[in-house]
């Protein structure tokens, strides 16, 4: 049986972990560009564009502390990114700006996958490329002076090609993170989630208590003598029942409820919106299950029990880690009680 200690609570894993590097990169680039082009169009008496290059230098920095900390990222992100694709196409509007500024454009898909996905970014990307190719042909399509069909068509194209392969990036990158966060959250013998995706859930499920008072119990089961099973039919029959169980489990439990594997032969179930005296039913009725059904494989039918454990959310603990060490204590108890029973 696992010792209290063994209980904590896991973190929560964060999505997106990229998106804040890449805007705090894009800030100090911001900050530093703006200088030079502010410097540069004061030379060439280009003052409007020079005071956006000012503010959004300012505002960059301003924003760095910001960044660092916040827990509302989109938001800060969408904060910035459209005043600063708004300036830059105001800046192409300008005209002392000459096409080669247009070459910044292609910040735009890579910027807006990298920092909103694919959906809001490829959204954004779309709107301003298709802003900028109109100022484009506004400001140039009717010029014979500048280049020709072929040279306007290798922009269009590249600007196209680099859209397309931030977008294909960024659904690669979505998906391997997602697959990623899957496998993390999931035990991979019973396919049960793991003690990480019940911190995970704890935290809203804490969150909907404290808003609308619904009760929240957490099981601990440990099966009983399991080093005996491993010990008389070998690791895989233990690993056989340890299935056998979460099987059980995911039979005989609500949707609503979340039954993981702790590790070892170790399971937690959060039973949503259920007090400590309709737990103590459901802990009993998964008892008796296990009690009466022996796990069986080829010719072997293996005999088992299992002890349980429960706490309630707010009278044993406001915490995951108090709730774990309450459920704990009384699994203890259930344990030197002569174990194949319930406690709570
Ligand atoms: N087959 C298998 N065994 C495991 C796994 N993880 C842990 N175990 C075994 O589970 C056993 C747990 O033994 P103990 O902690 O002594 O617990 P117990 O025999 O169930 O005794 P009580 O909990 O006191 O009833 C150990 O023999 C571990 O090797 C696993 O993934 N597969």
């Amino acid at each position: 049986m696992a010792m209290p200690s063994g209980s904590r609570a896991a973190e929560p894993i964060p999505a997106h972990v990229h998106r804040r590097p890449v805007l705090q990169v894009l800030l100090w680039f911001t900050a530093a560009f703006g200088t030079i082009f502010a410097i540069l169009n004061y030379r060439n008496g280009n003052y409007g564009i020079m005071a956006a290059e000012i503010v959004m230098g300012v505002f960059a920095l301003s924003l760095l502390r910001i960044v660092r900390r916040t827990v509302h990222l989109q938001r800060w992100i969408l904060v910035y990114l459209v005043p600063f694709f708004s300036v830059m196409m105001y800046a192409l509007t300008t005209s002392l700006a000459a096409p080669t500024i247009f070459a910044w454009v292609l910040l735009i898909p890579i910027l807006s996958h990298l920092l909103l996905g694919r959906w809001v970014g490829g959204a954004m990307a779309a709107f301003y490329m298709l802003v900028a190719g109109a100022i484009f042909f506004w400001k140039f399509g009717l010029d014979p002076g500048f280049g020709n069909a072929r040279s306007v068509a290798n922009v269009a194209l590249a600007s196209v090609c680099i859209f397309g392969f931030s977008y294909v990036y960024e659904v690669s990158r979505e998906n391997a993170e997602n697959q990623l966060r899957r496998m993390a959250l999931t035990d991979p013998l019973t396919g049960l989630p793991n003690r990480a995706r019940l911190g995970e859930v704890f935290d809203s499920e804490k969150a909907r208590h404290l808003r609308s008072g619904t009760p929240l119990c957490l099981l601990m089961i440990d099966l009983d003598h399991f080093k005996q099973v491993n010990d008389r039919y070998g690791h895989d029959a233990g690993d056989a029942v340890l299935c056998f169980v979460a099987d059980t489990l995911r039979e005989r439990l609500r949707p609503s409820d979340l039954a993981c594997r702790l590790g070892g032969e170790e399971f937690g179930i959060f039973l949503a919106e259920t007090e400590s005296r309709q737990a103590r039913a459901v802990a009993e009725d998964l008892r008796g299950a296990i009690a009466a059904e022996p796990c069986r494989r080829a010719d072997q039918a293996i005999d088992l029990s299992m002890s349980i454990g429960i706490a309630q959310l707010g009278p044993d603990g406001d915490d995951l880690e108090t709730l774990f060490n309450a459920a704990d204590q009384r699994l203890y108890q259930a344990k030197i009680g002569g174990r194949n029973q319930v406690v709570g």
